[in-house]
């Protein structure tokens, strides 16, 4: 078998006072995929992503990047992995060229294997090479992160949110040099609010809610589960059990008399569905549907308390 990315198992974090942030995550990032993790507000992404990058400790659980446990291996973990903070972080007075020799400078990297042009050029910051990194825009700063996060060439590069207040243009250019990435081999985790930008950009979606994984499949599943459609049917007696149909996905009783039935949308359409229903002997009251969307499936994996 093919050695993971980032492989995490039973991963906890309790903060100092009590909070619990991370309840068992288990997570495998396959290499070579652009990954996405999603999750609302306090999800507990940033502190997954801080432990990977040794900014946080666990409380239990073991990680490692690369084939590198961030306990036992700690430096190889972390030469493994770039990671580009939601936070903005550099001296402004350094210029984008000197933000880059410093990092690699603090990596290790020879001098002979410096690519800080390169990236510079990569992240469409040629001609800001020498200015100021405090003159550059909130989009080139972001930009030059994602640069400097490459210094040390990991195979694995991390972006936590790292679309937050940029305008769509450089979000897209900001994505091509991503997707570039990814095609040279860089396996990349990102978290992001958009979703539609996940749907675009991951190969594989995990949604993390109250810090667990409530979902961790291929993109195309997730969104298939958009193809979806609920209908909610009121029955003319009381019911201790849902019924089953070939045609249901998904069947919930809700209360003693209503039926949340989940049905494809490209399989079969309501009128087979209710006529599912009617077949058992129920008759049929009252009729709500209503699609699902990926933002659907989203809400109903994060809703809900703890
Ligand atoms: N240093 C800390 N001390 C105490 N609690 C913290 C600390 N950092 C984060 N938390 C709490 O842990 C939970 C998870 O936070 P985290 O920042 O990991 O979430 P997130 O999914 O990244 O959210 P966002 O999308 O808003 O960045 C939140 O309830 C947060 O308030």
């Amino acid at each position: 078998m093919t050695e993971a990315a980032i492989s995490i198992t039973g991963l906890c974090k309790t903060y100092a006072g009590g909070k619990r942030a991370l309840d068992g995550v288990n997570l495998t990032v396959p290499r070579g995929q652009i990954f996405g993790l999603l999750g609302p507000n306090g999800a507990g992404k940033s502190t997954l992503i801080n432990i990977l990058a040794g900014l946080v400790n666990k409380t239990e659980g073991s990680a490692s990047i690369w084939g590198f446990d961030i306990d036992a291996h700690p430096r190889n973990a972390k030469a493994s992995i770039g990671i580009v903070n939601q936070e903005i972080l550099f001296d402004p007075f350094f210029t984008p060229i000197e933000t880059l020799e410093i990092q690699a400078g603090l990596y290790g990297v020879p001098k002979a294997q410096r690519r800080s042009m390169e990236l510079l050029r990569a992240v469409h910051l040629e001609d800001k090479a020498h200015a100021y990194a405090r003159t550059l825009s909130g989009g080139m700063k972001r930009r030059l992160m994602v640069a400097k996060a490459m210094v040390h060439a990991p195979p694995v590069l991390v972006l936590d949110e790292p679309t937050a207040g940029v305008d769509i243009q450089l979000r897209q250019q900001l994505w091509d040099y991503v997707r570039t990435l990814n095609q040279r081999g860089v396996t990349v985790v990102l978290t992001t609010h958009y979703l539609e930008e996940a749907e675009q950009l991951c190969d594989r979606i995990a949604i993390i809610n109250h810090g667990r994984v409530v979902a961790d499949e291929p993109t195309r599943d997730l969104v298939g589960r958009a193809q979806e459609k609920v209908v909610a049917v009121t029955v003319d007696r009381d019911l201790t059990a849902a019924p089953t149909a070939p045609c249901f996905e998904k069947i919930v009783l809700k209360g003693e008399r209503v039926l949340e039935i989940t049905y494809s949308k490209d399989r079969v359409n309501a009128g087979e569905v209710l006529a599912a229903v009617t077949a058992g002997g129920l008759g049929i009251v009252d009729v709500t549907t209503r699609e699902a969307d990926l933002e659907d499936v989203f809400l109903s994996l994060t809703r809900g308390t703890p």
